[in-house]
């Protein structure tokens, strides 16, 4: 058989399979509009998804309850864990249907495996960026991750764990904080050691969603235990007929977090978004990052300044000045030096 005729054939497999794939999402569309229409759903009401597969999803009603299994009408595409949306439950059975997105406020994403971006949840309030007393945390890493939570436009919060380990003037590290708080970032200390080492962070969670990231060996999955202490709440947030299923997804999910003192804290997880923060920005967007710079920008002697030797920088006076940490900067040069390497 020719190459050219095999390549024929394929393209034809191909395409009947999506034409079959197609029509029943237009079968299932049909049904659904049928049902709607025949009054077999309740009325529309806001939810969250809090889990997705596929083309079916979890989603808890604003009025709370169990996540309820959703599928969705065929003309909505790209949902994920976060998002608000409309939807309509079945009265006939535990299921519904899920007609519209409200609008997000943020979106986190991540490169899939062929390097596009896409998005992995949404509507997030802060993201924790957590960082140890050991592993001792560089400066330019915690730079990375503000600069890649700034790309985001979702709050940082600096979270140090393992304050146990801390010696007992706490030296460097403690100045190391104090210059991001005078920035303005929060920063929040936890210890998983000790009963009542995660108060400060109980706090925090409090009444938002948020979202825990870090590097390898800090304590994330030591935190997120202490949060959601018993493995049936940390499935809990499924509907019943996904805990059936075995779905060993790495999808992202949307837990609340129990027993905190004001207000209820919603959580997303997923091993994914843990080792968020490394990668893919660009120029723009890193000195956008540095958000003591932007006072000075727009102030350089050539418009087209980048920073680096020009005369009439006013970054690089205002480093001269005192007015930028010269940790700060050199983080900064740093990562855009990096950024060709990417
Ligand atoms: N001393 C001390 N050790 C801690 C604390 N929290 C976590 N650890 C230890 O630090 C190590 C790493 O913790 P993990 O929770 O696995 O860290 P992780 O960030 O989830 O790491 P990855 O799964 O590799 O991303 C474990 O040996 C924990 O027992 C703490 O507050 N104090
Ligand atoms: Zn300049």
């Amino acid at each position: 058989m020719s190459k050219r005729k095999l390549s024929r054939q394929q393209r034809w497999r191909i395409e009947k399979v999506q034409a079959e794939r197609t029509q029943r999402a237009e079968r299932r569309d049909t049904r659904d509009g049928e049902k709607l229409t025949a009054g077999e759903y309740g009325p529309e009401q806001g939810g969250r998804v809090v889990a997705h597969f596929g083309r079916t999803l979890d989603v808890r009603a604003d009025q709370g309850g169990d996540a309820v299994r959703c599928h969705l009408r065929a003309n909505l595409e790209g949902l994920v864990t976060g998002d608000r949306v409309i939807w309509r439950a079945a009265h006939d059975a535990n299921d519904g249907v899920v007609v519209a997105r409200v609008e997000r406020d943020n979106v986190l994403e991540r490169p899939d495996a062929r390097g596009q971006l896409k998005p992995v949840a949404a509507n997030i309030d802060q993201l924790l960026i957590v960082f140890a007393v050991e592993p001792a945390p560089h400066a330019n890493l915690i730079d990375r991750y503000l600069v890649a939570a700034e790309a985001t436009g979702i709050a940082p919060v600096l979270v140090l764990n393992k304050t146990d380990l801390l010696p007992e003037h706490g030296g460097e590290l403690r100045d190391l904080l104090g210059r991001y708080e005078g920035l303005g970032y929060p920063v929040v200390t936890t210890t998983t050691a000790r009963e009542g080492g995660l108060a400060a962070l109980h706090a925090r969670l409090a009444g938002r969603t948020s979202v825990l990231v870090g590097q390898s060996g800090v304590g994330k999955s030591s935190l997120i235990e202490r949060l959601l202490p018993d493995e049936e709440l940390r499935i809990g947030a499924l509907s019943k007929d996904t805990r059936k299923g075995t779905h060993t997804t790495t999808t992202a999910r949307l837990y609340v977090l129990p027993g905190l003192a004001s207000g209820e804290g919603e959580l997303i997880d997923s091993p994914g978004i843990r080792e968020f923060g490394l990668g893919h920005l660009d120029e723009q967007q890193v000195t956008a990052g540095f958000i003591e710079f932007r006072e000075w920008l727009g102030h350089c002697r050539f418009r087209d300044c980048r920073h680096r030797h020009e005369p009439g920088c006013a970054l690089l006076a205002a480093v001269e000045r005192g007015d930028i940490h010269p940790q700060r900067f050199t983080s900064y040069q740093r990562i855009l030096e990096s950024l060709g390497d990417a």
